[in-house]
């Protein structure tokens, strides 16, 4: 059995006095993808923020530990926290596309990103960029390090963001609903890269989306949450096939057909 590298203790977190996440347990293994499922407000990008210190001014985790290699991250310090960020804990959102900088290229983007972690010249971070282009199978890497994100469709500048929160080569990657903004060929080819991703470096995915045809094609353990509580969690195979409760029941009954697949 692989290593755990991330576990979630009882978290419970507040906005304000408003409690949304309660009680949640979870643990994440090298090379493990979890899917992180349940309706839209269910408190999914919550819980992932919370790991990240991400919650904003108001909102904060008011029980339970959060571990990154055993090490309790609700604790350290902010510049600790900012080094786990990118580093230890890459991320993906939804529309990558749109936090993408407008106004200057892809390698630019690339270049301050990964300076931020680590002493590097622009020649070392384009090689190093290409380098990964080529292992997910960019057509024209070159041109997509040279290009403004408006240059580039939507699909492929989701394949960027998701080539920029892996140059630093993080254990861990968050992707929130990395796909639902696309169309379903693109779709594919991002759930295809993310299971290349953890080929090629173990790495370990949280995926949070309301979609369980995404789960069904990359998750090996689901976690379905309802209203900020764990209401299933479990092995892929088991939650998908023979769901306990019935709100995952309920979810499974609107699961477009969408296969596991390696090919690009
Ligand atoms: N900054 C905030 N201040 C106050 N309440 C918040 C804040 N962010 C989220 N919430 C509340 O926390 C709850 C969980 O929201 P969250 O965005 O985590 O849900 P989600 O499952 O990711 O939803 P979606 O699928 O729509 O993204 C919701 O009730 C939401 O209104």
């Amino acid at each position: 059995m692989c290593e755990e590298i991330l576990r979630y203790d009882s978290v419970e977190v507040s906005f304000g006095e408003k409690v949304v996440v309660s009680d949640v347990s979870f643990s994440l293994r090298q090379g493990e993808i979890l899917g992180l499922v349940g309706e839209s407000g269910s408190g999914k990008s919550t819980l992932i923020k919370a790991a990240m210190g991400l919650l904003g001014t108001n909102g904060m985790v008011t029980k339970g530990d959060i571990l990154y290699k055993e090490q309790n991250i609700l604790d350290i310090s902010e510049k600790e926290k900012r080094r786990i960020r990118g580093a230890q804990i890459g991320m993906i959102f939804q529309d990558a596309g749109a936090s993408l900088c407008p106004i200057r290229t892809i390698g630019e983007q690339i270049y301050e990103s990964m300076r931020a972690h680590r002493k590097i010249s622009k020649s070392e971070a384009k090689n190093h960029a290409m380098e990964l282009f080529e292992k997910l199978h960019f057509k024209d890497g070159k041109r997509v390090w040279d290009s403004y994100p408006f240059e580039l469709s939507g699909g492929m500048n989701q394949r960027a963001g998701i080539a920029i929160a892996m140059l630093m080569n993080p254990p861990i990657l968050f992707a929130d609903e990395p796909t639902s903004a696309l169309d379903v060929t693109v779709q594919r080819q991002v759930i295809n890269e993310m299971l290349h991703l953890r080929e090629l470096f173990g790495t370990s995915i949280i995926i949070v989306t309301h979609d369980l045809g995404v789960v069904k094609a990359m998750a090996d353990t689901v976690l379905v949450l309802k209203d900020g509580k764990k209401v299933e969690y479990g092995k892929a195979e088991a939650v998908l096939n023979d769901p306990q409760d019935a709100y995952t029941q309920k979810l499974l009954s609107a699961v477009p057909v969408l296969r596991r697949s390696v090919n690009t």
